[in-house]
């Protein structure tokens, strides 16, 4: 069985999508789950919320997830962390690897950030996303983690005091099992620009114990595993529906345009206005309770760079992420108590604090709304549908047409 160990919630839902898409029976948990009777299986996602915060904390985390994964039968464990290799140099992909490494007792953990279902790939290192290199794409401006470097071994060893390497397109293409087995490196990037690539590296990869990357590996760790069987199915959910992003990425910036643009009510939570979350989110509520109409409403902090450092410079950068998470986390339970069935949240750390919020623990993944955005089906609750999307995955419409009464 795979076990995936996803650095934040959103990334979750995609790895989680990835293996189900090479018909493997993915459950998916959002935090390290309780013992308990699990359906049939062929992986099991845990979802943390570790991209950001102290690395100890998310080490502690991560080690739980692990020994969780290995009590339920997992023979290999695959790390999934951003696509956009989000982190800083205090962590907290290296702090994590080195402890999983560590624990597992691997010599080599091979891995790729490599996604080309979602526009991202790697060459020489280098990371690219939609052809771009990231230091040059829009994650440069991103409000937590500013990507400002594409080159992936520079950024891990800012991480990590273990050795770091590159295998080159040419040697995964040809040579790639004599490379994997005579690598001294603790962490081997290995260059991958298509799906087919991925596909060979999973096949080398189908025994090692410890795997790291985005969806892309995970998809193509997936069609290594023989004997898969089916899906776990679950209806579509319908009812009143409303969306919730405090994701400020170029996507989700576009996407809420379009939701304006063809004229849905919108809400904007402004923590310089009121830095109160609990009032904050009061007050948004207010705003629905006062809607007339049944199109699907948008509340958003979401916000262009320049905006969000005028914000990050009045209030700080963590105590305006922090009020604002607060926030959407009251928003969102607000919503279900009104009577919102399903609910769509931009952004990984914001889709963190609503799924905590709500108390969801886990769920099954439903259909696919675009690459990497499936709707999830929370445990224990049939009447609820969330569909947690990653800050810039989805087509710009995609807000739009997944809120509407058909979506
Ligand atoms: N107006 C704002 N001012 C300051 N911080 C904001 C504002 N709006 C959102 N934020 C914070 O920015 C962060 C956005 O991260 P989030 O993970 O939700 O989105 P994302 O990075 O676009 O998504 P993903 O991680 O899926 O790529 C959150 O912590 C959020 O609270
Ligand atoms: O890999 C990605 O880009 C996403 O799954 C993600 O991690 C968003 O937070």
């Amino acid at each position: 069985m795979i076990g995936a160990i996803a650095d934040d919630y959103t990334g979750g839902t995609d790895v989680a999508v990835a293996l189900r898409s090479q018909g493997l029976r993915t459950l998916l948990f959002f935090g390290v789950p309780p013992p308990a009777d699990l359906p049939g299986h062929d992986a099991v996602v845990i979802a943390l919320k570790t991209r950001t915060g102290e690395p100890e904390q998310a080490v502690a985390q991560s080690l739980a997830a692990l020994d969780w994964l290995r009590g339920n039968g997992t023979d290999q464990v695959y790390f999934k962390y951003c696509s956009t290799f989000d982190s800083t140099p205090l962590g907290n992909i290296g702090p994590v690897l080195d402890a999983l490494a560590d624990a597992l007792s691997v010599k080599t953990v091979a891995m790729t950030p490599s996604s080309p279902h979602h526009g991202r790939t790697q060459y020489q290192g280098h990371l690219f996303v939609g052809g771009t290199l990231l230091a040059e794409s829009p994650m440069r401006d991103h409000p937590v983690n500013p990507m400002r470097d594409s080159y992936l071994p520079r950024l891990l060893r800012a991480q990590t005091a273990e050795s770091v390497g590159v295998l080159p397109l040419e040697t995964v293409r040809n040579g790639l099992a004599d490379a994997l087995s005579s690598a001294n490196d603790r962490y081997l990037f290995l260059d991958a620009v298509d799906d087919t690539d991925l596909t060979v590296i999973g096949q080398a990869l189908r025994r090692a114990p410890l795997v790291a990357g985005a969806a892309g590996l995970a998809r193509g760790l997936a069609t290594a595993r023989p004997g898969t069987s089916g899906q776990l199915e679950n209806p579509p959910v319908t009812g009143p529906a409303a969306v919730l992003s405090g994701s400020c990425s170029a996507r989700t910036l576009e996407q809420i345009a379009a939701m304006i643009r063809v004229g849905r009510p919108a809400y904007r939570l402004d923590p310089v206005s009121q830095n109160d979350p609990d009032v904050l989110a009061a007050q948004a509520l207010a705003w629905y309770d006062a809607l007339p109409g049944s199109a699907a409403p948008l509340i958003y902090s979401s916000m262009g760079p320049v905006d969000l450092q005028r914000t990050q410079e009045v209030l700080g950068v963590e105590e305006s992420a922090w009020i604002l998470e607060r926030a959407s986390g009251l928003v969102a339970d607000g919503l279900v108590r009104r009577g919102v069935r399903r609910l769509i949240v931009a952004g990984g750390e914001t889709s963190g604090a609503v799924v905590g919020a709500l108390g969801v623990s886990g769920g099954a993944v439903g259909a696919e709304v675009d690459a990497g955005v499936p709707w999830i089906h929370p445990v224990g609750r049939p009447d609820l549908a969330l569909l947690l999307k990653s800050g810039n995955f989805g087509h710009v419409g995609l807000l739009v047409t997944a809120s509407r009464e058909d979506g």
